[in-house]
């Protein structure tokens, strides 16, 4: 082997998952490695400083995408738990009308970009206003979790006896609706950097998504995908008011008022207490929002489940329950709907739902959901965090546990409670902890058994899920180190195959299940569709062999499968190396066939055309096994030689190129154009020159190894025009 050559070898047959994931970026992985690149860049600033406990709650710029915190039943909390039933029918509510300005107010520009929100929020035409309750209820929620973070931690906090609650109240006389909560509250400089300007790279992806025109139809659910928090107030209001006094002892409290417009005032304000209060003022078409009943349905469809009591109209109304701890055959379809529609921040269905529970090895409840809409690209951003929540005895300890799943499972949403892990696990022991491996094991096993049972039991409904998700899968084996596990994700996989009808699926173990005792290879072919994989000369090759092969319609594919390597003592092999190997088909030809050339026209013809094609070929060769094709290419290690072209070798030129494939050019010397190639190399080498060109051109093409064919079309011309010379 060249030296060279043994380079670009080994360089793309031992790759790892990274250069994996390079080297598949400038191939036809667009519909993946673009989206990683392109969402990378914009959370990278977001996510890049290492983050405290509690980190998501805490940091005020979390993005929503895809999921919000999802803070329940924290222990404060418990107490307070309640079924449906148990929900306390006592009035009681905090919410009274002391509130007033005082003193003179500061008026004050929005930020350019929050402007350009208010304005695409207030003027669009989105079909679900009322998810602004939920965005406020949310934020109730983290300053509740914020305050009860900061007691834990000793922080002073005001008014320490009053209870972490929400409360909302409708008013259909004044046309308003109210919420009020005893979170953490905001100073003013906590108003002036929260209310006026976009730190938050949710609402940033937000306007950047909307700023591509091609999105336009998409718009209306745009929001619901990325939420606009407070701003969404702007949707139904006409004027929005909030009192808010901080946490912290001595605090001053202020009112913030605005209409949306552009400017926002501030001023001092007296009566308030600790927390927030935001009064909206409702714009005419938008008065159902005072009505209780109305807003009964909407706290109930998105916030049933948040941590801490809500309360309207000085009624209970949602319910605290921690689902993934109750026994699943309790938990209704119902409930996982509305509980996977709070944790995934998300409007549609679950299509699949795991309710996982064990004592041993380690104790875990937990609950895992996959979202019935197709991923975003936001979802598959390898920056996108895990979509799972760790608690620890129904005590919160990461919203956004990334380490408890491997990251190519960041599209489950869920919950998972586990008794063994110590409530003050911090973020960099949570990376490095042993009792999170064995955790995040034990989880991927019974999620990737979990698939394989669906599989067996719903096939459609699974067809459509892998459809959807499946390249998660292929990521999930390039990025996972241990065999066992990729081979176990390989189970999930699913192909096209020779020995089966177009558009019917096998997976890698049905195709075990079919092989003949003894065969020790499972075969695959890459190629843009089934017509061209059954039509192409490597499979025409080793049609005689009566070999099934897999057909892979996605060039990253043969990439997974390369780096797969084995799967079940079976090594997986495309049928292009399976032919570069066979050392059975020796260069001779059939000298019982009339059509054929004979062995001295076949060494003659194979010095001609040494002659015409030079350093584009290292080899000529003829073979016996094509029956339709005058010729192939065959290249050590096929499928890396495509990949490498299309990305290291680029921008080489072809000359360079040729000298590292040194492709060896085989050809059926009973091919009617290479007899008469052979015959018109003496009566008419200019157009055998050309022949022999173009037919070589041809077989670069059908090994993907010459992707823009237009370079060849002047011979092409001339040789057509040739061609018709002799009519
Ligand atoms: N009820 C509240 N109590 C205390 N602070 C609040 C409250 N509501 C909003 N804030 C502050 O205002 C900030 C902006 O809120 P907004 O809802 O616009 O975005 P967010 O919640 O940070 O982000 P996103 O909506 O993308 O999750 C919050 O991060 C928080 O600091």
């Amino acid at each position: 082997m060249a030296a060279s050559m043994r380079t670009w070898f080994q360089a793309t047959s031992t790759f790892n998952a990274s250069q994996l994931l390079r080297l598949t970026r400038s191939s036809s992985f667009v519909r993946y490695v673009p989206i990683y690149q392109a969402t990378k860049a914009q959370f990278s600033t977001s996510r890049s400083q290492p983050a405290p406990l509690h980190a998501s709650v805490l940091r005020a710029g979390t993005p929503r995408i895809p999921q919000r915190p999802i803070l329940l039943a924290s222990s404060r909390f418990l107490s307070t738990e309640a079924t449906s039933e148990e929900v306390d029918d006592d009035y009681h509510t905090i919410i009274k009308d002391t509130e007033r300005g005082k003193g003179p107010s500061d008026t004050h520009e929005f930020q350019a970009e929050t402007r350009q929100l208010l304005d695409i929020v207030a003027k669009s035409l989105y079909s679900e206003k009322e998810v602004f309750i939920r965005e406020l209820i949310s934020n109730s929620s983290d300053a509740l979790e914020k305050l009860r973070y900061f007691e834990l931690t000793g922080a002073q906090v005001d008014d320490k006896e009053v209870p972490l609650e929400i409360h909302i109240a409708t008013n259909d006389d004044k046309k308003t609706f109210t919420i009020q909560d005893t979170g953490i509250g905001l100073t003013k400089e906590e108003l002036l950097e929260n209310l006026g300007t976009i730190a938050r790279s949710g609402s940033k992806a937000f306007l950047e998504e909307l700023a591509d025109k091609s999105k336009g139809d998409v718009r209306s659910s745009l929001i619901g995908q990325f939420g606009v928090g407070f701003y969404s107030t702007f949707m139904v209001g006409d004027k929005v008011d909030v009192y808010t006094k901080s946490y912290q002892p001595g605090s001053t409290a202020y009112k913030w008022s605005s209409d949306g417009s552009g400017k926002y005032d501030i001023s001092e304000a007296e009566g308030v207490q600790r927390g927030t209060k935001i009064v909206v003022h409702l714009k005419g078409d938008c008065y159902d929002y005072a009505k209780e009943d109305i807003i009964t349905e909407v706290v109930k469809k998105y916030s049933n489940f948040v941590g801490v009591p809500i309360y309207l109209n000085g009624k209970r109304a949602n319910i605290v329950q921690a689902l993934w701890t109750m026994e699943p055959r309790d938990v209704t379809e119902d409930m996982h709907e509305e509980f996977y529609r709070y944790i995934g921040n998300v409007y549609d269905k679950p299509r699949y739902h795991l309710h996982y529970k064990t004592d041993a090895p380690l104790n875990i409840r937990s609950l895992f959901y996959v979202p019935e809409y197709k991923p975003t690209m936001f979802d598959m951003s390898r920056e996108t965090d895990v979509g799972v929540a760790l608690y620890s005895r129904k005590v919160l300890i990461m919203a956004r546990a990334n380490h408890v799943l491997p990251k190519w499972l960041r599209f489950m949403k869920g919950v998972v409670d586990s008794e063994d892990i110590p409530l003050n696990l911090s973020r960099e022991l949570l990376q490095d902890s042993n009792l999170i491996r064995k955790l995040r094991q034990v989880l991927t096993n019974r999620i990737l058994k979990f698939f394989v049972d669906q599989a067996k039991k719903n096939p459609l409904a699974y067809r459509e899920f892998y459809d959807d998700y499946g390249l998660f899968f292929r990521e999930g084996i390039v990025t996972t180190a241990e065999q066992d596990q990729r081979e176990d994700i390989a189970k999930l996989l699913r192909f096209e195959s020779s020995k089966l009808n177009s558009g019917e699926l096998t997976s890698l173990e049905e195709y075990g299940e079919r092989m003949k005792a003894g065969e020790r290879t499972i075969y695959f072919l890459s190629a843009p569709s089934r017509q061209l994989a059954e039509t192409s000369p490597y499979f025409e090759a080793l049609k005689k062999r009566d070999i099934e092969v897999l057909f892979l319609y996605e060039p990253y594919d043969e990439l997974v499968l390369m780096n797969l390597g084995q799967f079940d003592r079976k090594n997986l092999k495309s049928i292009e190396n399976e032919l570069y190997d066979d050392k059975e088909d020796t260069d001779t030809v059939d000298e019982n066939d009339a059509n054929s050339l004979n062995k001295a026209q076949a060494e003659d013809l194979k010095v001609w055309l040494k002659s015409v094609l030079l350093n584009k070929v290292n080899n000529i060769k003829v073979t016996k096994r094509l029956e339709n094709h005058p010729c192939i290419i065959t290249v050590m290690e096929m499928g890396s030689a495509r990949h490498f072209l299309r990305t290291t070798l680029a921008d080489k030129s072809q000359d360079e190129r040729l000298r590292l494939l040194q492709p060896t050019l085989e050809l059926n010397p009973s091919h009617p154009l290479v007899v008469k190639m052979n015959t018109l190399k003496d009566s008419d080498p200019v157009l055998a020159g050309l022949l022999a060109e173009q037919l070589y051109d041809n077989a670069m093409m059908n090994a993907g190894l010459i992707e823009d064919p237009r370079e060849g079309l002047a011979r092409l011309q001339s040789l057509l025009e040739r061609a018709l010379e002799k009519i």
